[in-house]
């Protein structure tokens, strides 16, 4: 295998100006779900995807979904494709989305979001460049420099990628459930790469995520914006009951106020308490992709473990009330408070949706208010944790070595994949999480971006990947 693998590298490397003009090309296109007007971006990238892989001889076709729940608006489809039909080799289901989170230049990029900006220093800055264009296209990128270096590609590889995960998935359970003993069923194994190193150096694999509900609550009054000079005194105003609603779900260490949730949480085994040194992390990193010092702890295993085995609950925003700059002497009428809450093991999203509902109506409540409110979870997301010991991960840690130069840690992900269970479940088949980016990366935030190392090397791990994964014995 070795040779082979050498060649197929020195083949990345000879395209690796074309890997990223199929890059510029995805992030070109703003694909982003959770705005409705965007949402024929988000088809057309969609079918350029689609395109592509058929360009590249896979056998690709788009799935329609129907409407997303509640609305009108046509879901985005999803993309099916095969590479490869032998029956003699291992087949490999891979899962990847297209869709990505907003992003406008004035909240604070230093570059144009949907213009891939590709810096001295290697960054490649755009929306989508980390999560999960980039990872997408390193699929793709490896059936690519295979074929052109005359390779012999290692497995069969099925793929799907969707268009709504970073609003919820809607739509895919159903798809994946319905597939999992036809367009799925010779999978012998599934491979996600769409979350991130815990630091800048050191590749890991990931065995565990958390899950994700999130609610809106809705506190309504008055029939229209009013005159704050006009009715400030006189009317009992919206903004004013959802902010302390807000201000009582969480303490400024984040610990959730909310009650029933903590004692739904599995307690600390002996042997994951030992697991959390061995990683390779440090304060420092993570001060640095935070962009300040402003963290809840000051050591490393109180911070793995809020992010990985703990929930937390962030607030992310108001719909409806005055953001711009200047000041606008307006009481909103409507506002629309948007919390999350990550969910680890063993919490039950039903059970978590309850305490929550109680919680809200109880504090809205006491407030004693005239108002309207109304809470509700908009979408909700299995957390996801497997072991480390399948075939499947094995291969990836014996890839990871021989593109990196290291063994990989093994690591849980503070974030979200919510279909990452579903095809555990619906398929009975192992799956692995094998990141790309790293910590540094930004995704979700002003200057996403993918280092143009993590890209190159990255497909180089993806292909090397599937080549173990082909002679690893069963076990
Ligand atoms: C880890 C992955 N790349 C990601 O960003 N997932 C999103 C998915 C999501 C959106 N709403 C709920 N889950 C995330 O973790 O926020
Ligand atoms: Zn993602
Ligand atoms: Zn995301």
């Amino acid at each position: 295998m070795a040779p082979k693998l050498d060649r197929y590298f020195q083949q990345v490397d000879d395209l690796s100006d074309h890997f990223i003009e199929r890059l510029r090309k995805a992030v070109a296109i703003p694909s982003i779900s959770s705005e409705a007007p965007r949402r024929p971006d988000v088809i057309r990238m969609g079918h350029w995807l689609a395109d592509e892989l058929t360009n590249l001889g896979a056998q690709a076709e788009l799935r329609a979904l129907g409407k997303q729940h509640g609305t009108d608006l046509d879901l985005p489809p999803v993309v099916l494709a095969r590479y490869g039909n032998d029956k003699s080799k291992r087949t490999i289901l891979v899962y990847g989305h297209y869709d990505v989170q907003p992003a406008e230049k004035e909240d604070g990029w230093e570059t144009e979001p949907f213009e891939l900006t590709v810096k001295d220093d290697g960054r490649m800055l755009g929306r989508g460049s980390t999560d999960d264009k980039g990872p997408v296209l390193g699929w793709l990128n490896a059936i690519e420099a295979h074929k052109k270096a005359g390779i012999e590609f290692p497995v069969n590889l099925l793929m799907c990628f969707e268009g709504m995960e970073e609003y919820g998935s809607d739509g895919l359970d159903d798809l994946i459930n319905a597939e999992a003993k036809k367009y799925f069923a010779d999978a012998d194994a599934v491979c996600i790469s769409d979350n991130y190193w815990l630091g800048t150096e050191k590749p890991c694999l990931t065995y565990g995520l958390r899950g994700c509900n999130y609610y809106s609550v809705e506190v309504s009054g008055p029939g229209a914006d009013l005159h704050s000079g006009v009715f400030g005194g006189t009317a009992q105003e919206p903004m004013t009951d959802l902010v302390r609603i807000l201000g009582s779900l969480v303490d400024t260490d984040g610990k959730i106020q909310i009650p029933g949730i903590a004692e739904q949480v599995a307690p600390v085994t002996a042997e994951e308490d030992g697991l959390y040194d061995a990683i390779s992390f440090t304060m420092e990193t993570l001060h640095e992709s935070l962009g300040s010092k402003t963290t809840i702890f000051e050591d490393k295993k109180p911070t793995l473990m809020a992010r990985w085995r703990y929930p937390s609950l962030s607030i992310h925003g108001v719909e409806g009330a005055f953001s711009a700059p200047g000041a606008k002497t307006v009481i909103p009428a409507k506002v629309i408070g948007k919390f999350s809450i990550r969910t680890v093991p063993d919490m039950e999203i039903e059970k978590t949706n309850e305490c929550v509902y109680k919680y809200v109506e109880e504090v809205f409540k006491k407030l004693g208010s005239k108002n309207t409110m109304k809470v509700y979870a908009q979408h909700c997301g299995n957390w996801w944790k497997s072991s480390p010991k399948h075939w499947n991960f094995v291969a990836a840690a014996k890839a990871t070595e021989r593109v990196w130069g290291v063994q990989p840690d093994y690591t849980r992900e503070g974030g979200s994949i919510p279909v990452t269970l579903t095809f555990e479940q619906a398929t009975g088949k192992n799956v692995l999480l094998l990141p790309m980016g790293s910590s540094t990366d930004g995704a979700h935030s002003i200057n996403e971006k993918l280092d143009k190392r993590n890209y190159i090397e990255g497909t180089k791990l993806l292909g090397a990947y599937l080549h173990y994964v082909a002679e690893e014995p069963q076990n």
